[in-house]
């Protein structure tokens, strides 16, 4: 039972929170040099892992679908003066991270967990300061510069929704906008795959059928608008360990339906298969509960883990029933949204300015 005076503490901090956010945004990311960007989430409607390679990645046949689901980003890039960006290196805060190829990309992110799930990662782990630095070397860039970067988390971590992957993307977006690069320039494409077997995908977003470690577009699929609801456990799954337990157990897609999802020209049309749901079941047994809840009530066919979990999609006749269904799911203790299969990709939302 929350009482009033802990509902007021909760008030409190919200109300600061807010305050904080509205005045960050304000104040860096309106005027020249400054993009809004959106960096949806995906599902797996298709996840066909094979054989582990001799670098330790498994071979895997993917058909991704974006969600309307989306992270908000907003990336400002200004001239910075080396004796800022050098003090930077030295005084390791937590939301400033040093990268570039000569220490002179000076990144600050401001992560604003709209989740729920309180999620915490340090400027120099996260996926979007790796973008930078990985595209700045790429490029050669060398001098020196600040860029801030704020993200508004709705995808929640670890859960297969290819959160982090996605604003890795949508960094890159943005920073082939603002350092002047087309976004399909071959670096930015290779710098993509070296950061992580997703992120490729969200440079392309819509529905895609990618190949090689699930990182190599193969094709697209006409996308789909279907009724989609999200179901996650409050514990997540390392995609790492779903990896190791699959190997315990290979077992691969049957080639007849992994050739009729090849064959399927609409998103509709492809069978919703995932070989790594049994390694990730076995990780974490409250999975197969939430699987079967959702089986209960729109059919097993319809439901499938996210990518490695611990995610669960449902497709659903409409936005009212995912809305129906995610507020059931609540009530489990899980968390749960309601949203849809998108066209969505990585990419800058045009100013209104
Ligand atoms: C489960 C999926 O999300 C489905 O789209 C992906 O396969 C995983 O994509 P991701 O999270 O971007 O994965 P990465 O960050 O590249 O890799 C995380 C870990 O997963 C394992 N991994 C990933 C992809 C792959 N084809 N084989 C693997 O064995 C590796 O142990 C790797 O260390
Ligand atoms: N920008 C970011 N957003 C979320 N997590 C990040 C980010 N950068 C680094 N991380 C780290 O990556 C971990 C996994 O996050 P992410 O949401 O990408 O995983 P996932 O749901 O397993 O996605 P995937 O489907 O790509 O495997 C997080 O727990 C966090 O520690």
């Amino acid at each position: 039972m929350i009482d009033n005076a802990q509902r007021n503490r909760e008030a409190e901090v919200n109300l600061l929170a807010a305050a904080r956010d509205a005045q960050w945004s304000a104040t860096t990311f309106l005027g020249p040099g400054s993009l809004k960007l959106v960096s949806p989430a995906k599902v797996n409607l298709l996840l066909a892992i094979g054989a582990v390679r001799p670098d330790g990645y498994h071979e895997a046949r993917t058909i991704m679908h974006a969600l309307a689901l989306h992270d908000t980003m907003y990336v400002h890039a200004a001239p910075a003066s080396a004796d800022e960006v050098a003090r930077a290196a030295t005084e390791s805060r937590a939301e400033v991270a040093v990268g570039g190829p000569a220490e002179n990309l000076l990144v600050s992110i401001d992560l604003s967990d709209r989740t729920g799930q309180g999620l915490a990662v340090a400027a120099a782990d996260n996926l979007v300061f790796k973008a930078a630095d990985a595209l700045a070397r790429a490029l050669d860039r060398r001098d020196c510069e600040r860029v801030s970067v704020r993200i508004e988390k709705h995808i929640p971590a670890q859960g297969g929704l290819g959160g982090g992957s996605s604003n890795a993307a949508t960094m890159l977006v943005a920073l082939a906008q603002l350092w002047d690069v087309p976004a399909d320039d071959d670096r930015v494409v290779a710098v993509a795959r070296s950061l992580g077997a997703d992120v490729a995908f969200f440079l392309q977003g819509g529905c895609a059928q990618l190949g090689g470690t699930g990182d190599t577009l193969e094709r697209t699929l006409a996308p789909s608008r279907q009724a989609v609801v999200l179901v996650k456990p409050a514990d997540g799954v390392c995609t790492a360990e779903a990896y190791r337990r699959f190997d315990e157990r290979p077992t691969p897609v049957q080639p007849a339906v992994l050739e009729a999802a090849c064959a399927a020209a609409d998103a509709a049309d492809v069978p919703l298969v995932n070989n790594l749901a049994p390694a990730a079941e076995a990780l974490l047994s409250e999975l197969v509960a939430v699987r079967q809840w959702l089986a209960d009530r729109v059919g097993a066919q319809n439901v499938l883990l996210c990518g490695s979990g611990s995610a669960t999609f449902a497709l659903v006749d409409d936005y009212d029933a995912a809305s129906a269904l995610a507020l059931a799911a609540g009530k489990q203790g899980w968390w749960a949204r309601p949203t849809n299969l998108s066209g969505l990709r990585a990419a800058i939302v045009p100013s209104r300015r």
